[in-house]
């Protein structure tokens, strides 16, 4: 009986959802021999839903008479097995020496018996008996060429193809031979591996200073550090704030420019600048692009000190100014200290000389 179960599940049902539902079920009924006959009943009960299967058959299955030496459980389970694709053993039984009718073929046409036996070798046009030997849905949608090609038609080398289900040919790129190419293989979707990212740019590439066209170096754009000097700024007495200033230069009445002086500007030479340098009673004047101012009244608000603001005092100033603050609007605090604009000594003697002839 359990021999006739194996001869049942042979029978291609692609129908059912479930092509792997025979295997699994010949191998409950291999551990469970002793309840052979109430799973045949249910086999049969099953079995229907293949339409070339007439169903139950006629007779109780427990009416029929097994053959004496078949059913233990490990021919059964082995023919269960084997039974997924050993359609060459089903000939066996099928040839004239088996008397027994089989469950499956109870009043069914030899045709029926005969699907399962030819398909293993090389009826390509069947896939539905190639369904059968692989016992996968999405197998069975594979051409039947494949399945041909893996099962040599013997019947000696079945078992080793159910071991080992036949590979579909997804060639898989040597190139990359990663497990997501092995899984796309395997799997039923046979979608091709995703493609490799681009190589990321190396980090050497990604750091280096591009050549320029004034050449540079890396060197020369590397970050220079700035040396801070320590502030020369000196302690202010009080009442000598930048805002002191500010409201002193804003009185007209301070006469920032010094006492005794005529109303308009000054021709000032450099001998004559040089004369006014702070000492035996002199302001100290200094001249700045062009102009000359009395620095006397500023010195006491000057921020970095007295002494530093004389260094330029009785010559021009512009070039240490612009060394220390050039920031610094000269014209803004020393506005109301001009005393005159700097002429050249020939342009003094020049005037003179034209005063003497008049
Ligand atoms: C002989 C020419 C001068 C010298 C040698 C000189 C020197 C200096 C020095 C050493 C400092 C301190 C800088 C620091 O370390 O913070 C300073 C600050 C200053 N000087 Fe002069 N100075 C001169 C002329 C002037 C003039 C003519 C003015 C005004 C028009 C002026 C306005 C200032 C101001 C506003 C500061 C403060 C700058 C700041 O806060 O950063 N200096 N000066």
């Amino acid at each position: 009986m359990l021999d006739r179960l194996g001869c049942m599940n042979l029978n291609p049902t692609p129908r059912t959802g479930h092509p792997n539902l025979p295997t699994r079920f010949c191998k409950i009924v291999a551990r469970h021999a002793h309840l052979s006959s109430t799973l045949h009943l249910h086999y049969l009960h099953l079995h229907p839903l293949d339409p070339q299967d007439p169903g139950p058959p006629s007779t109780p299955p427990n009416s029929r008479s097994d053959p004496p030496t078949r059913p233990t459980s490990e021919h059964a389970s082995e023919r269960c097995d084997a039974g997924v694709s050993a359609s060459p053993s089903l000939d066996n039984e099928e040839d004239g020496t088996q008397t027994t009718p089989k469950a499956s073929a109870s009043g069914a046409p030899p045709s029926v018996l005969a699907v399962p036996t030819l398909n293993l070798v090389g009826d390509s046009s069947d896939n539905s008996t190639a369904a059968v030997a692989t016992g996968s849905p999405a197998q069975n949608s594979m051409n039947g060429s494949t399945q041909k090609a893996s099962y040599t038609g013997k019947s000696n080398a079945i078992p080793e193809a159910k071991a080992q289900p036949p590979s579909f040919a997804v060639p898989s790129s040597p190139q990359r031979p990663t497990p997501s190419s092995t899984i796309a293989a395997s799997t039923p979707s046979l979608m091709p591996p995703p493609p490799l990212p681009p190589h990321p740019p190396s980090a050497a590439a990604g750091l280096r200073v591009p050549p320029t066209a004034s050449g540079l170096s890396s060197s020369t754009l590397a970050p220079t550090t700035v040396r801070k000097q320590a502030s020369r700024k000196v302690v202010l007495e009080p009442g000598y704030s930048p805002l002191d200033w500010a409201a002193r230069a804003a009185n007209p009445k301070n006469q920032l420019r010094g006492a005794g002086l005529p109303a308009g500007l000054l021709r000032v030479t450099p001998s004559m600048l040089k004369t006014q340098n702070g000492r035996k009673g002199r302001d100290p004047w200094t001249s700045y692009q062009g102009k000359v101012y009395n620095i006397s009244p500023y010195a006491p608000y000057h921020p970095g000190g007295k002494g530093e603001l004389l260094r330029g005092a009785g010559k021009d100033s512009a070039q240490l100014f612009a060394e220390i603050h050039p920031w610094v609007n000269w014209e803004g605090i020393l506005g109301e200290c001009l005393v005159g604009i700097l002429v050249s000594e020939n342009d003094v003697q020049a005037e003179n000389s034209l005063d003497a002839m008049d």
